[in-house]
């Protein structure tokens, strides 16, 4: 297993931005006042949080080059397959905390598949891959969501479609395969994303989304771990929090 700890990712995550409306499950703008609110008043520096994401897919579709993109900025043409797991930390700043994704990269090879899916367990997002140019790889994705759901509690979990290699597919061929693969999201309780790990389109603003639903959703539930906190709730100020560069953390929830 390979571990990296990459440069801060300079986007900040300030609020949600899902890719189309069609294929969003939810459309809020802003994280919920409580959690602004948790923010703003935390203080300190220990208690960062971090949540586990699992990367599925059949062999080939681009989960490799994906992760690479997002952590790494590189694209390699080659292909090298992921033999069982690896992983990577990536680190964000959402809301003026310090947040960190470990994002599991899996082999989609079906030889790997019994290493690969021992690390689905605890994950807060699952991610399933398939290849836009590749139709075959989107009616795989079901299957792999099921493999990953049944190591995971119910509901506890956002799930991602995303089609990759988006550069590789014409504009008409890239809509018609997006309405198959919309009712397939549809049917997984999952939202769709279209991304190019070669051109890189999407793929930062993909990634700052499945950290801002996580984080948010981590948030809310160590809110109501804790109580007494809810008693110190008052307005919140997302931007001028920003704007301040306020360094907080979630040591007191
Ligand atoms: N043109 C293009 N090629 C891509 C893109 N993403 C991945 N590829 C290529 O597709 C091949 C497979 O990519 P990987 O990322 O290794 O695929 P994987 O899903 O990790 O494969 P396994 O590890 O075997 O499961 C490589 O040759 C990549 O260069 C993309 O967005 N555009
Ligand atoms: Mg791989």
């Amino acid at each position: 297993l390979r571990q990296s700890l990459t440069q801060f990712v300079p986007a900040a995550v300030l609020s949600f931005q899902w890719y189309t409306p069609e294929a969003s499950l939810q459309l809020k703008e802003h994280f919920h006042a409580q959690v602004r609110t948790a923010c703003q008043q935390s203080t300190g520096t220990a208690g960062l949080k971090i949540s586990k994401v699992v990367v599925v897919g059949d062999l080939h579709v681009g989960k490799t080059s994906l992760i690479n993109r997002f952590c790494k900025d590189n694209f390699d043409r080659d292909y090298k397959a992921t033999i069982g797991v690896d992983f990577e930390i990536e680190r964000f700043e959402i809301i003026g905390m310090p947040y960190n994704l470990q994002i599991w990269d899996t082999a989609g090879q079906e030889k790997f598949k019994c290493i690969a899916s021992a690390y689905y367990r605890g994950a807060e997002a699952i991610i399933t891959v398939f290849d836009l140019a590749d139709i075959q790889t989107l009616d795989h994705t079901k299957q792999w969501l099921e493999d990953a759901l049944r190591e995971n509690e119910p509901d506890s979990s956002f799930i991602f479609l995303v089609g990759t290699k988006k550069d590789l597919v014409s504009g008409a061929v890239c809509e018609r395969t997006e309405l198959d693969a919309i009712r397939f999201a549809k049917e997984m309780q999952a939202e769709y994303w279209s991304v190019s790990a070669k051109t890189g389109e999407n793929v930062k603003e993909f990634f700052s989304r499945v950290a801002a639903l996580a984080f948010e959703q981590s948030m809310i539930k160590e809110l109501e771990s804790t109580p007494g906190h809810r008693a110190q709730i008052g307005a919140g100020n997302l931007i001028s929090m920003w704007k301040d560069n306020a360094r907080v953390s979630l040591s007191c929830c």
